[in-house]
């Protein structure tokens, strides 16, 4: 029996999913690649078994899912490619209409709950699937996620950068969760051995991939854009360890969402524990 496993499009994906593809045998996964966005809904839906996802997706469905351990996409500080690009500076955007990008579930809220409950400001916000320059045109700031605001900080542009993980440290001291690894429960009773062995090669994948970033930085083929030093240093600065900071951080998030009405309730965390607890 096969595991369907989504891959975010992203280069923070790129080191774990290398060093699994690489060193362990993947002959009964299936991989399906995606941005964030339409991979939750896949894997809402039970498209995929197991995929890392963004985090909010577990709050609005917290019965559907397990949060594997050991692994998460999140930062201590900035993140590098969560950004609020502005053409005013931050303090002027009390009452804007804000762009921010189709591709992300979580960092759209994380952005609301900066604006309305850190700054006290009152936004409205509109996705936009244009590119920087004329989203700039159509709003006064827009947010990006993943390689396209890392490409975005790396052009030339007349405008502020902003960067959310950075603005939620500053504001909370704890890290910020943008991603999980979720497996669906009826997976994990359908397929309880597949889905131990899944775990396990993730852990190892993400252990070997912290060994290897300047191998990995130096054969991909977003350096056609992306300095290999300057990719090792992002994937540094990703911090992919879930600590007990990591989930205080993933729960204070969760309590803003749900003071703002984003999601139903604060949602218990339950992480996989090789099948028990479905
Ligand atoms: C740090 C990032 O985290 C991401 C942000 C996500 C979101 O906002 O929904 C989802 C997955 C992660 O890839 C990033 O994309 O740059």
């Amino acid at each position: 029996m096969s595991l369907t496993i989504g891959h975010i499009d992203y280069l923070n994906c790129t080191p774990i999913f290398t060093a699994l593809q690489n060193s362990m045998d993947c002959s009964g996964y299936h991989f399906v690649r995606g941005v964030p966005s339409c991979l939750n809904r896949k894997l809402a839906e039970g498209e995929i078994d197991v995929c890392p996802s963004s985090s909010i997706e577990y709050g609005k469905y917290p019965d559907r899912y397990l949060i594997l351990p050991e692994l998460c996409i999140s930062s201590i500080g900035p993140v590098k490619s969560v950004l609020l690009f502005s053409t005013v500076p931050l303090e002027r955007l009390d009452g804007a209409v804000i762009g921010m990008t189709t591709e992300s579930d979580t960092s759209v809220n994380l952005l609301r709950i900066i604006l309305a409950t850190f700054q006290g400001y009152t936004n409205r916000f509109e996705r936009t699937g244009l590119p920087l320059a004329e989203a700039l045109n159509s709003y006064p700031a827009v947010l990006l996620i993943g390689d396209q605001a890392l490409r975005g900080a790396l052009g030339r542009g007349d405008f502020h950068v902003y960067d959310l993980g950075e603005l939620w440290y500053r504001a909370t001291g704890l890290p910020f969760v943008f991603a999980l690894w979720f497996v669906r429960r009826d997976t994990v009773a359908a397929k309880p051995a597949e889905v131990a062995r899944l775990a396990s090669d993730f852990v190892r994948a993400k252990k070997l991939a912290y060994d290897s970033y300047p191998t990995i930085a130096s054969m991909v083929p977003e350096r056609a854009w992306i300095d290999p030093d300057a990719l090792v240093d992002y994937w540094k600065i990703i911090s992919y360890d879930l600590t007990a900071a990591h989930l205080e951080g993933l729960k204070l998030f969760y309590s803003h969402a749900a003071a703002l009405g984003v999601l139903p309730a604060v949602p218990e965390v339950r992480l996989y524990q090789g099948g028990r607890g479905v």
